[in-house]
């Protein structure tokens, strides 16, 4: 403070030689101004726990606890001292969240879901002696084996590898023979995409957006591709990537195109890896935490032309920013767009948001590019703006049914994306809803019964499993046995009370031993309780359905979403004595390649504990951190709505009463392909699909440019685009259109709640 405020040219002018720093303070007279700067020196250390606060509190809400009721000193446990722990001390939220928990579990025992009454002693795996491998020996062999995955994979593309033309004109270029054959090959390959238009049924507009894709692929000297195909859930996007990907399969080039998606669940269902981990993007939601240079994702990207991002309205406009830094970083092209990579998004803009920060982060929110706060957010929606070609699927292929049930059934989804439900819409609706007192029409119904539910939040989801467990183990005569994980305490050192360094340090943390009394609460807790859901206490028999939570190995099918049955286990004794987890064995359902691991049969996969640092909340709705170790995975007799995004399920079992909005409400039975292969488990709030889009400027606006773009590239590709209407970006673009064809000109096909 004296340096700051007394004058000053040398040392001694502070303080004398033999006086104190401290004296040399008291002594100084420091005026009412100075003195109120001192004041609030520590203002910026005080913001910044401010800051802190606020994402803990954003954590807290997606874990659905309201953020109204967080202690102040939800943070990072510094605060936290000794634990302690009783158990007539229950919390504010833990009160409620157990009330709702509460009502769960009444709704489903009242539907008679909950009890034990089908045999299910077919679906125990018979017996298996499993190789006697430690976790760390398990660990390695995946390792081993992923590796040899993608060092095939490169081989594979090394091999297959010859020179395309440069795409960038300007630049000389040596031809070779290879080159002189291109117009043979090009007949053959217009023979191969009409071949695979046949092969795939592909309707009129999903043969476009192939078209699109392979002739630019075939193409000698193209623009850089941005293209986004969209269409409500079911129009068969990802069919268009199934045929894209036989294309380039055929014509030996599959390396040429890579398949991501925000989150596991997705990917895995498309056969590809999230974003996070082909780019190296952290991801606290998706467990992802990588360290890659720009060379390893350029080693990545070798051969690669184009990238595919499916469920495209899950990514927020600073995802769709890092991704572009990312790939300009590893190709060295800072200065193109995506590194001057040719991308295809797909997705539909009426299912659900980002996880994290919902409509306000997505791509198409009103709030972001309006502040300087967030640049790389506006960057981000700068980005998608640079989506030049667009197609829109319209058949829906998904639910296909004719019966007139279905035929309203579609109407009513339809009508659900632009939240303009009907009053006939809500009386099919309602006549889903599960009917106790008919039997065809009930979730009780063995159809249904067995299939799990998409609900809205993690803790009902805790108790659809728990019930779900104890009833499956029930139905196949066997005991449960319960895992616990091994916690520990995670202590951070104090901070000074006073920092002198303007830099902010970075606390230690230790580990330490739980005492018993914590630990026992921990272990009653139900995974939503905590940030990544770990559950502190797994009840497995043989068979149950299980679902994989973390991404280990995506080219093993160690996916996050990923579903299976337990096969086997491996067990040993944890540090309080506790059973715990050395190995569990899973048979994977449906893989999207066959998984082969010495010594265990086809498709059983061998996951190990993984120790994750986790918020956990206490029943006095305290929240702490620890350290935990479990076996990332979950029962499966339900799922929240994010982890459906994509799936096809018939029947499609759903609990909406919950549901945030109508793109919720809309994810989730859009799932299925018919009317009567629906159940809706209890009502739900007509409000939320009834009213239009009125009030959701940016998505309404984002649907209405779309469908111009949708509009310009048929043109385009007519070649019926009038010559004034040329441009690179969304808005000059959509600006030629309006000038040319007139301000109130809107395209043939635009809903009418659009217009
Ligand atoms: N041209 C087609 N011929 C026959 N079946 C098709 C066709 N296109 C798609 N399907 C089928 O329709 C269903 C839905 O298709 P798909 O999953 O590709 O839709 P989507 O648009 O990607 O859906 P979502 O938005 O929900 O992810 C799938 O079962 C798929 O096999």
């Amino acid at each position: 403070m004296l340096t700051f405020f007394k004058p000053w040219r040398t040392g001694k002018d502070l303080k004398e030689k033999k006086e104190t720093w401290d004296s040399a303070f008291l002594d100084y007279q420091f005026s009412a101004q100075q003195k109120f700067l001192m004041d609030n020196f520590e203002l910026r250390f005080e913001c910044l726990d401010s800051r802190d606060d606020y994402h803990a509190q954003r954590k807290a809400q997606s874990l659905g606890i309201d953020p109204s009721k967080l202690e102040p000193d939800f943070d990072d446990g510094i605060h936290f001292g000794p634990f302690k722990c009783s158990d007539d001390s229950l919390g504010v939220r833990e009160r409620r969240r157990q009330l709702d928990m509460q009502e769960m579990t009444d709704l489903l025992a009242n539907t008679g879901w909950t009890n034990a009454k089908c045999d299910l002693k077919s679906h125990i795996p018979a017996s298996f002696d499993y190789p006697s491998m430690s976790p760390a020996a398990w660990r390695l062999e995946i390792a081993k084996m992923k590796s040899n995955v993608i060092t095939n994979k490169l081989k594979e593309n090394k091999d297959q590898q010859y020179n395309f033309p440069n795409k960038y004109p300007d630049q000389v270029e040596v031809l070779d023979q290879h080159m002189l054959e291109e117009k043979l090959r090009s007949n053959q390959t217009q023979k191969l995409i009409d071949d695979l238009c046949l092969e795939f049924s592909l309707n009129l507009e999903q043969e476009r957006a192939f078209r699109i894709v392979a002739n630019h692929a075939v193409s000698s000297i193209s623009d850089q591709l941005k293209m986004y195909i969209g269409g409500m859930a079911g129009t068969g996007k990802s069919q268009v990537l199934k045929t894209l990907r036989e294309f380039f399969k055929r014509r030996l080039q599959s390396q040429r195109m890579i398949v991501v998606a925000p989150t596991g669940t997705a990917a895995a269902l498309l056969q590809g890896s999230t974003y996070h981990s082909v780019f190296g993007i952290n991801s606290s939601e998706e467990g992802e935490f990588w360290k890659m240079s720009a060379s390893q994702i350029c080693s990545r990207l070798s051969g690669v032309d184009y990238v595919f991002l499916d469920e495209v309205s899950m990514l927020s406009c600073k995802d769709m920013y890092k991704i572009s830094a990312k790939i300009a970083s590893a190709l060295n092209r800072p200065l193109l767009p995506f590194g001057g990579m040719n991308m295809i998004f797909a997705g539909d803009f009426a299912q659900l948001p980002p996880a994290m920060g919902g409509e306000n982060v997505s791509l198409y929110s009103h709030t972001i590019g309006t502040s300087s706060s967030d640049q790389h957010a506006s960057i981000g929606k700068y980005l998608w703006h640079q989506i030049n070609t667009v197609v829109l699927l319209r058949k829906n292929c998904r639910q296909t049914g004719s019966s007139i049930r279905d035929v309203k059934f579609r109407q009513a989804l339809e009508n659900m994306r632009y939240k303009q439900c009907t009053a006939e819409d809500i009386t099919l609706l309602r006549s889903l809803i599960s009917d106790p007192s008919n039997e065809s029409r009930s979730i009780d119904n063995p159809r249904f019964r067995n299939t799990s539910i998409i609900l809205t939040y993690n803790k009902h989801k805790d108790v659809a499993n728990e019930l779900g467990t104890k009833r499956f183990a029930a139905e196949t005569g066997q005991m449960l046995a319960d895992f616990f994980s091994e916690d520990e305490e995670v202590v951070f050192d104090e901070l000074p009370s006073k920092t002198h360094d303007r830099k902010r340090k970075r606390r230690k943390a230790t580990k330490h031993k739980i005492n018993d009394e914590v630990q026992q609460q921990l272990w009653k807790q139900s995974p939503s309780t905590n940030n990544m859901q770990i559950p502190a206490t797994l009840s497995l028999c043989k068979g149950l359905p299980v679902m994989i939570r973390f991404n280990g190995a995506t080219e093993l099918c160690i996916t996050k979403g990923q579903e299976g049955t337990v096969h086997g286990w491996q067990a040993g004794k944890g540090r309080h004595g506790q059973l715990v987890l050395k190995v569990l064995y899973v048979k994977l359902e449906k893989p999207s390649t066959d998984v082969q691991f010495k010594d265990l049969p086809l498709n059983v996969v061998p996951i190990t504990p993984n120790t994750r640092r986790i918020n956990c909340k206490l029943p006095d709705d305290r929240i702490i951190q620890i350290s935990r170790t479990q076996v990332e995975v979950l029962p499966n007799f339900a799922m929240t709505d994010f982890a459906s995004q994509g799936k096809t399920r018939d029947p499609n079992v759903v609990d909406i009463y919950n549901s945030r909005d109508f793109r919720a409400i809309y994810t989730a039975l859009s799932r299925s392909s018919s009317a009567d292969g629906t159940i809706i488990l209890q009502g739900f709030n007509v409000n939320h699909i009834t009213g239009g889009v009125k009030d959701k400027g940016g998505y309404r606006q984002e649907l209405r440019e779309l469908e111009i773009l949708n509009d310009i590239t048929k043109l385009r590709e007519n070649r019926k685009l009038p010559p004034s209407i040329i441009g690179d970006l969304r808005g000059s673009l959509i600006q030629q259109y309006r000038s040319h064809f007139g301000k109130s000109h809107t395209p043939d096909e635009l809903h009418e709640s659009l217009v």
